[in-house]
């Protein structure tokens, strides 16, 4: 079980704080002056596939010592090993949280409340695996016996985010069947979806966790509306419609065949979810054994991140890293920014995936914490963000720790287009690194032929100061492997984190609150009578709404 201490509480937390006071002006500039190896003692490869460097940081050694440190003292081996083993670690909904055990190809048994999941687990994927060979090859027909060609994933959140940044990232993998996702409540995702297929060729995956999400099951009554309209007989349904749940009652209340559920269970969180049922839109874009290498290349960072020492164990030292910023720099937020156009989604996923997670001020014990948890995810794809919000990265008053990634080789090898991809991948990190002093500025006013009277009030503002701190993947190839390993560092850099902060990371207590409210206004709004049960504000907001609508 999870260790319940207060994390300022440690030996290890003041240590840092005295640590901190020592070294919170120390350079990166001057940590690699100071050290000519920092680069190889900092860096870590998994499997000579992804190559991590965290060498420019703002640490030394005995930052990450003392970090190391930290996590001992608040428990993180035993809560390792407490989730691979299927303990109830999410204890406000008294669950197991094995989304390890979705990916576990070594087949070792996992055991909750004493059965043995590998059992469903594998029955799932292969059902998946015939399931998408049926409709990949052709020989699922419609109701009108042509062939699908289409796919709309109805989903939200870990319904939608996963199998959608998936999907888009690993697009040279895809086959002939076109992907789409619908996830907004709002209409116009759906109409813009269903004007671009032909009910006769359309293929919907409900995939709905609880199958009661107000999103998710409002869609699909359209999309089943929308199929009706044409199919004219209700048995179309189970030829266009499937569902990705843990609830059989609820599928079969919307009249889904169970025959053409995908089961999951309840150990496995929304947003961990991608490697299940859920995953089932990646396997019919990319195919099964493609997904199957997606779920090993997790499986081996899952086997990484169980067994190898803290000090070498790549998503401990994120963890760690970014723990630092956040709790003794304040830094509030961390960018995800990946020279990978085929990662798009990359950082909106995470931001679930971090957010949901960690974005938590109550501690194990019930308490508010009096520090800071989880940080603000976002990012976009380089290098549309260097001209866009860099700037304020560079030379802005805040703090924004970067993960920069991008892939050595890549699938669009067009012209020298990816040389200069890269040029900036890695001449942003060191931009930002070591900055450009007052005395660069100058020398290159001066080798440019200018007069120092001409240029000597622009020079401050061309001034970096550097010391922004970053971590770069520099992976190998972006494939259905090293990508499932990407996303389960990520993924594990988390748990780590949650454990450390002593709050729950498996439950999202934060998203009710707005959907209980939502669905007392829902009836307020099927009249025209003026509202006065809410504050003035919100009152006066549904009152107008009524006036204009
Ligand atoms: O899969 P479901 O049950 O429709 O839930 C969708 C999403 O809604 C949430 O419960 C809350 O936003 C997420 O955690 C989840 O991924």
């Amino acid at each position: 079980m999870l260790k319940t201490i207060n994390p300022t509480q440690t030996a290890a937390w003041k240590s840092l704080q005295s640590h901190f006071e020592q070294v919170k002006d120390t350079t990166i500039k001057s940590l690699f002056a100071d050290d000519p190896k920092r680069a190889e003692k900092f860096s870590l490869t998994f499997e000579d596939q992804i190559l991590l460097d965290y060498s420019k940081n703002r640490l030394t050694q005995q930052t990450l010592d003392t970090l190391q440190a930290l996590a001992k003292e608040c428990g993180l081996a035993d809560a390792i090993k407490s989730m691979f083993h299927g303990e109830k670690i999410n204890r406000t909904e008294d669950r197991a949280v094995l989304h390890i055990a979705l990916r576990n190809l070594s087949n070792t048994p996992i055991y909750v409340d004493g059965k043995n999941v590998m059992d469903d687990v594998n029955a799932v994927l292969a059902k998946m695996e015939s399931f998408s060979q049926r409709i990949i090859s052709g020989e699922w027909k419609g109701y009108s016996g042509k062939a699908i060609t289409d796919v709309v994933n109805i989903g939200i959140g870990g319904s939608d985010l996963g199998p959608f940044m998936v999907t888009e990232a690993l697009r040279p993998y895809k086959n002939h069947l076109t992907m789409h996702f619908v996830s907004n409540i709002d209409g116009t995702q759906m109409v813009e979806t269903l004007k671009k297929v032909n009910p006769e060729t359309t293929l919907f995956l409900v995939a709905s966790k609880t199958f009661t999400t107000q999103e998710t099951m409002t869609n699909a009554q359209s999309a089943r509306d929308w199929l009706l309209k044409s199919a004219k007989d209700d048995k179309a349904v189970a030829k266009h419609f499937v569902a990705l749940s843990t609830n059989t009652k609820e599928v079969e209340k919307f009249g889904i065949d169970t025959a053409n559920m995908f089961e999951f269970w309840d150990w496995v969180g929304g947003r961990y979810s991608l490697w299940s049922a859920i995953g089932l839109s990646i396997v019919l874009s990319i195919g099964f054994d493609n997904f199957k290498q997606l779920l090993a290349g997790a499986h081996s960072v899952d086997q990484h991140f169980a067994h190898t020492a803290p000090e070498k164990n790549i998503p401990v030292i994120l963890a760690l890293i970014n723990l630092w910023y956040n709790n003794f720099f304040d830094a509030q937020t961390e960018a995800i920014l990946p020279y990978d156009q085929y990662l798009h989604r990359f950082a909106a996923y995470f931001q679930q995936g971090n957010m949901e997670s960690n974005g938590k001020y109550v501690d194990r014990n019930g308490h508010k914490v009096d520090y800071s948890t989880g940080p603000v995810i976002w990012g976009e794809p380089g290098t549309n963000g260097q001209h866009a919000f860099y700037q304020l990265i560079h030379q802005g008053t805040k703090l924004i720790p970067c993960d920069f990634i991008a892939p050595a080789i890549s699938h669009n090898p067009l012209g020298d287009h990816h040389e200069k991809l890269l040029s900036n991948f890695f001449a942003q990190t060191e931009a930002l690194a070591f900055g450009k002093t007052k005395q660069d500025v100058e020398q290159e006013f001066l080798a440019a032929g200018k007069k120092w009277e001409d240029v000597k009030d622009v020079v401050p503002f061309k001034v970096f100061e550097g010391n922004r701190p970053t971590n770069s993947f520099l992976v190998k190839e972006m494939t259905p492997y090293t990508l499932g390993a990407l996303i389960a560092i990520y993924e594990h850099k988390i748990f780590t984190q949650g454990v450390i902060w002593n709050i729950f990371s498996f439950d999202q207590w934060g998203v009710e609150l707005g959907k209980q409210l939502a669905g007392r206004i829902l009836p307020e709004l099927e009249n025209d009578e003026s509202i006065h049960s809410h504050d003035v504000s919100t009152n006066r907001l549904i009152n107008q709404y009524k006036t204009w609508r």
